[in-house]
């Protein structure tokens, strides 16, 4: 019930056409059931005393009941119509919004083909209950008490046979609503297997080609569709029993019916006109019964899908922006103070444990730890991606969760890990990153991404990056993508793993470039030691824990697992590096490439291939 009052609130806007609808619904029920009534006068008075002026003026009577009925009926259509399309659109459009809204432990809870499904195909069950239910939801109980209230009056005698025979079809129509009720939940599900495994599938399509695994994804794909198969097949199999079932009772009934009303005409206690109009209203009242049965196998599949709609709306956004929040980011400095994290809160252990680090206005710092050792997890609580589980992250000297949100992620720029590109041009979508730029800030900002060793080669700010930015490679995405957060003018800049495509003489430069920016806090997360041995401060993470921090000279003396990943990456013993480190990192296996490095390398020519 509460699904149904949340939901209905989107019908709010449309309430005037709503009673419209109803009272055009309510109407032509009501001239419809005049028709029988006339139809039996024209037989019994006019035909039984040869009065033709009385048949013809009795014949247009119904003409006309007709004619205005189909009036409402179309106007019923048309109401109805602005009504399911109108309540659709702005639920959709409110599915939508508060999935925006959405923090990323929400996005954790719902599989985004399940949100896709929800936001489609579960409005559009909902809007088809609304355009094919409401009518006989009014038309059915108005039709099933007047056609009983009628057929009374005609012959009381008779209508008894309808109060044998509709309990008997009521009670069987209410049976096979309860069993099919469920059923529409399971096949809901289905669906958003079969759309799960579609987008998967979709998306991966050229990891799937060049692994050649094209069978193995039909395969899987197959059992998907052939479970969403079953699962409709058992819904509909049960309810379209009720056609047969309405069938049989209906003949039943007629039979029933010309039995006792014959033997009532012999016998003289009923004309055969009474008759003929009391058969009109055994189709009516039995024709309503099976609107209303319909109505309910409707109502049955939209109520799991309004209740799967409600849970997208119900969802409380993990993260909310506080009221009168802090809107601005003054300075770059950053604080963990005993922070612990972890994804859910059912979850074992901690993928942060008691984190304390700080992070001063202005430095560069670098995050190296094994895959998994919570990396990722860090920078994305400051800009308040995930929130803390205990523990306080500061940024600019205020606790993360007294910023404004807005103001925070603008302060707080990320070049995530998993990093996306947008439909439209290279000017499109950098000015994500600041949406009143000007062309020459687009070019400043792409100048310190090494965006611009590039640009005018595939075709300048106008160059169509297509779906998905599929029409750059990984190292220009990667570097695209860094000039949209360099363009927010953040205090804090953090590099998940961002250069990782980018050749080391690219990832030298942009690095280079990036130390002009000394206002800015640089927090880089990468798996080469050559990319963040410069930094002011390096913080070594294992298995969620601060394992060491300090600087690349500092660790080598210190830190095994730093000694350890640079001697693996770069060679030789702890002792040689620690010379070559005193020498300079301007050393031949350094991260500084020569400043002549040509501008297209052979890592990039391969990622543009
Ligand atoms: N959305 C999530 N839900 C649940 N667990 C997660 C989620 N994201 C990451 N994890 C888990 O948290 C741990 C730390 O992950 P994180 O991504 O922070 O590591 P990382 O050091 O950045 O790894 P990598 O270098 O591979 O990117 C891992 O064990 C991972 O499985």
């Amino acid at each position: 019930m509460s699904d149904l009052t949340l939901v209905s609130r989107y019908l709010k806007p449309y309430r005037r056409q709503f009673v419209l609808a109803a009272l055009c619904a309510f109407a032509e029920a009501t001239l419809e059931l005049c028709i029988p009534f006339v139809m039996a006068s024209i037989v019994d008075v006019g035909v039984a005393t040869g009065d033709m002026g009385l048949v013809l003026a009795l014949g247009a009577r119904m003409v006309a009941l007709a004619a205005v009925a189909g009036a409402l009926g179309m106007g019923y259509a048309r109401f109805s119509a602005q009504v399911a399309m109108g309540f659709g659109a702005g639920l959709r459009e409110a599915e939508y919004a508060h999935v925006q809204d959405f923090a990323f432990s929400n996005l954790d809870d719902f599989d985004t083909s399940s949100l896709v499904t929800r936001m489609t195909t579960d409005v559009t069950v909902i809007q088809n209950a609304l355009v094919m239910g409401f009518r006989p939801m009014l038309r059915g109980p108005v039709m099933l008490v007047c056609g009983l209230i009628i057929a009374c009056t005609m012959s009381a005698k008779l209508a008894v046979v309808f109060f044998v025979i509709l309990p008997a079809l009521a009670c069987a129509l209410a049976l096979i609503v309860h069993h099919v009720a469920p059923l529409f939940g399971s096949m809901q599900h289905a669906m958003d297997q079969l759309n799960d495994a579609l987008q998967e599938d979709l998306v991966a399509i050229r990891a799937i080609k060049a692994y050649v695994r094209e069978g193995y994804v039909a395969e899987r794909f197959e059992q998907v569709n052939a479970r969403l198969a079953n699962a409709a097949t058992r819904t509909f199999r049960t309810a379209v029993i009720n056609t047969p079932v309405f069938t049989l009772s209906m003949n039943v009934a007629s039979v029933a019916l010309l039995w006792f009303g014959g033997q009532m005409i012999m016998a003289g206690e009923m004309g055969v006109g009474t008759l003929t109009g009391f058969m009109s209203y055994v189709l009516l009242i039995m024709n309503s019964l099976m609107m209303i049965s319909n109505v309910f196998l409707l109502l049955a599949r939209a109520v799991t899908s309004i209740h799967r709609v409600s849970e997208v709306l119900r969802e409380k956004p993990a993260i909310e922006s506080p009221a009168h929040g802090i809107d601005h980011v003054d300075t770059g400095d950053v604080a963990f103070r005993d922070v612990s994290f972890k994804y859910s809160p059912t979850a074992e252990k901690d993928v942060l444990s008691h984190v304390s680090l700080h992070f001063a206005p202005g430095s560069t710092v670098g995050v190296l730890g094994a895959t998994g050792s919570g990396k990722t997890s860090l920078v994305q609580l400051m800009a308040r991606l995930y929130d803390a589980s205990s523990g306080t992250v500061e940024v600019g000297g205020h606790d993360v969760r007294q910023y404004d949100l807005a103001a925070l992620r603008d302060g707080v720029g990320i070049v995530l890990q998993k990093n996306v590109l947008f439909t439209g041009t290279v000017r499109d979508n950098l000015r994500w990153g600041n949406a009143a730029a000007t062309d020459e800030e687009l070019l400043r900002a792409c100048q310190l991404a090494c965006a611009d060793e590039f640009l005018d080669r595939i075709g300048g700010l106008d160059a169509d990056l297509g779906h998905g930015g599929g029409n750059v490679s990984g190292g220009q995405k990667q570097r695209l993508c860094i000039a949209r957060t360099l363009l927010k003018h953040p205090r804090v800049l953090v590099f998940d793993d961002s250069t990782s495509a980018c050749d080391m003489a690219t990832d030298a430069r942009i690095r280079e470039n990036l130390a002009q920016l000394t206002d800015v806090t640089k927090v880089v997360i990468a798996q080469r030691v050559a990319s963040v041995m410069d930094a002011d401060q390096i913080v070594v993470l294992e298995d969620g824990r601060v394992h060491a921090t300090g600087t690349h000279e500092e660790l080598l003396q210190t830190d095994d697992i730093y000694r350890e990943l640079y001697e693996s990456q770069v060679g030789g013993t702890a002792e040689t590096s620690a010379v070559v480190s005193a020498a300079g990192p301007a050393a031949p296996t350094g991260p500084t490439a020569p400043a002549s490095t040509p501008a297209t390398t052979r890592k990039e020519v391969t990622d543009a291939r």
